[in-house]
């Protein structure tokens, strides 16, 4: 099978044993973190022979870790709500109670595995808008950042397949081809052949309201409507992570001068006394060794663990260090500060169409599904790659300025705020919730049990003025650091919260959309009229979108808090870097898993050209 066969490849990867039987460790780059970025990096790095990388990884495979979940596009439904974590391949975050909406403490996936949070996310693939990218340019003071400029490494790494002859009829997806490159490249990016039928009728409920169908989310633009293109493998309709591309990619080649220490947690960088990383100190199996780095370490722990991991070190706001009785290295006042993320909420409605309520809740059904895929299979072995299963549900976006007849009621402030950003960059995005979301409990089980059928617009924050941060609980990494998320501390994101939810109700109250909507609305129901009623049940019902970023930001070096420059290269040491989404500047408007896959890109090769 051919995940048997990945396994046996990827185990020529694996070189923990070794560090576990304390044989000397030297590599020339070590990556912390095999997620999104670091895998990314690592196996770039590798593809030159004369030098040897190192990735350390807490977690493992996570076929082995979690082999049916992980794979199945649909399986990124399960264990996403506030209160759940997933058993297997997840760090468990919780966020501390939240003051600014209602002290909740959410659940916040991070993907603990090889893949890291590309294993567990809802593998939505679009990019940044020009605008935002061009800012990225100027406030990091390089021209490389421009989106021109740095399109060539969304491109690079990238295979993109259009829509095929077996893409579920009237859900016709538009692409702009020439947005990607035609390449073998690792990861894979196409469309789900099951389409959510809830998704058409979405799209005629916009198109109502003002928000038209556009080409693409791949070409510099944003505002308006399509089906979004997704890291789904074209030839198994599975799941496509940093490790099924590039780590696979990687062992299919042979790189043997690339490492990876999985189910090793690593505990501090080691400066020598130039402030130079030499190394990174890891314990696996409860064991502590040493993994030395001759040329670079590189962090791509993600945006809560890389502040984490760099502050246990002795980089960071001298005060929080003192705290812990941490030595201090570089007093970086910006470490683990300026979080920003997305966050997303909305109505539920009864609806006439098979939604997720109806895989959740009607065996009979899902064993019909699971009778056909068996009648059809060609050697896939996971019997959730039934059709339904196939699509990450999530599979229709929209986005838009708050328009003006809902803006006008605006203070100036929130006025002024948003107007700091450019043109092109959207204030709300609008994401298909083909099931009930409710208070976001939980996905999969909270779906009713009332025979019905439900869906939910979710409006989703995409120009937060909120920022929240990263803090240590102890000097050890094995504690997880505390994070408080930013939602809705600030007037400006609640008045666009309110504003959202509202077209998420004009869209559910279209022509288009009522020949599908059963009655009125189930969740929250037409009792919460007034803003301060609708914000009490955004508050009261929001979920993170998992996006954070910006806790080590990349900025200018007059920047005090700016982490890394613009090469990723940390301020106030040597021989490290920071290449994940907590490197951002800021985040820019959509899903960032394309930009991580970009930034790890174009760092690998800053990386190999000496810069
Ligand atoms: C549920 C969910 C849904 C999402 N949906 C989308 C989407 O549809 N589209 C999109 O673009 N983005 C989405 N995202 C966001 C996107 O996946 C992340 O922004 C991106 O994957 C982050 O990449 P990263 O490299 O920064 O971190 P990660 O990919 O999380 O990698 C960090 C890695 O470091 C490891 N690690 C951490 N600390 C240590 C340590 N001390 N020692 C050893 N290893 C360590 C972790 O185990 C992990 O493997 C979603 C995220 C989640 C969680």
């Amino acid at each position: 099978a051919p995940s048997t066969h990945r396994r046996r490849q990827l185990n020529g990867l694996l070189g923990s044993l070794e560090g576990i039987l304390g044989v000397d460790q030297v590599f020339d780059y070590i990556v912390v973190g095999g997620g999104t970025g670091g895998l990314t990096i690592a196996k770039r790095l590798a593809e030159d022979p004369s030098v040897t990388v190192a990735v350390i990884e807490a977690g493992t495979v996570y076929e082995v870790a979690d082999p049916i979940i992980a794979e199945t596009p649909g399986g990124d439904t399960t264990f996403v709500g506030t209160t759940e974590v997933m058993p297997t391949v997840d760090w468990g975050f919780f966020t501390a109670p939240d003051p600014a909406s209602n002290n909740q403490k959410r659940s916040y996936t991070r993907g603990k595995c090889l893949g890291g949070s590309s294993a567990r996310n809802f593998m939505i693939y679009q990019r940044p808008t020009t605008q935002s990218l061009d800012l990225w340019a100027s406030e990091t003071g390089d021209s490389s950042y421009t989106f021109d400029n740095f399109l060539p490494y969304y491109q690079k790494g990238v295979t993109f397949t259009p829509p095929g002859p077996d893409r579920a009829a009237n859900a016709t997806a538009l692409f702009n081809a020439n947005a990607f490159t035609p390449s073998g490249e690792p990861l894979q990016v196409s469309y789900p052949n099951y389409a959510q039928t809830f998704s058409s009728y979405l799209q005629g409920g916009f198109n109502e309201i003002g928000i038209t169908t556009i080409e693409d989310f791949n070409s510099g633009s944003l505002i308006g409507c399509q089906y979004c293109a997704t890291t789904i493998d074209p030839a198994n309709e599975t799941r496509d992570s940093s490790q099924t591309s590039f780590l696979d990619s990687a062992a299919s080649e042979g790189l043997t001068n690339l490492k990876v220490f999985s189910l090793t947690l690593a505990k501090k960088v080691v400066f020598d006394s130039s402030k130079k990383a030499t190394g990174v100190g890891v314990e696996s199996n409860l064991i502590p060794y040493t993994i030395k780095a001759t040329k670079e370490v590189i962090l791509s722990a993600g945006a809560f663990q890389s502040p984490q991991l760099l502050m246990v070190s002795g980089v960071g706001p001298a005060q929080q260090l003192q705290q812990f009785n941490i030595p201090i290295v570089v007093d970086s006042p910006g470490v683990g500060q300026n979080m920003q993320d997305h966050i997303f909420f909305g109505p539920s409605y009864r609806v006439n169409l098979v939604t997720l309520t109806r895989i959740a809740n009607d065996p009979i059904y899902l064993a019909e599904q699971i009778a056909i895929w068996a009648a059809n299979k060609t050697g896939l072995t996971n019997m959730f790659l039934c059709r339904p299963f196939t699509n990450n549900v999530s599979d229709f976006l929209g986005w838009e300025k708050v328009p003006d007849d809902l803006r006008s009621s605006f203070t100036s402030d929130a006025l002024e705020e948003l107007s700091a950003l450019p043109a092109d960059w959207p204030e709300i995005e609008y994401i298909s919730g083909a099931g009930y979301v409710g208070n976001w409990t939980s996905l999969l089980f909270g779906q009713p049990k009332d025979g019905y059928q439900y869906a939910t617009i979710l409006a989703t924050l995409v120009a937060p003025q909120s920022r929240g941060n990263v803090t240590l609980l102890s000097a050890d990494t094995n504690d997880l650091p505390i994070i408080h998320t930013p939602a809705l501390q600030s007037t400006t994101d609640q008045q666009v919260a309110v504003a959202a939810y509202k077209r998420t109700r004009q869209a559910f109250a279209s022509k288009f959309m009522q020949q599908v909507v059963i009655g009125e609305e189930y969740f929250p129901g037409p009792d919460v009229q007034t803003d301060e009623e609708i914000l009490d049940v955004i508050k009261g019902s929001l979920q993170t979108v998992w996006h954070a970023s910006s806790t080590c930001k990349m900025g200018v070096e007059s920047d005090s808090m700016a982490v890394v420059d613009s090469h990723a290269r940390v301020y106030g040491v040597q021989g490290l870097r920071v290449v994940d989404a907590s490197a951002f500047p800021f985040l820019p408007p959509g899903h960032p898993q394309s930009t991580v896959y970009a930034l790890a890109e174009k760092v690998a090769d800053l990386i190999k050209n000496g810069e």
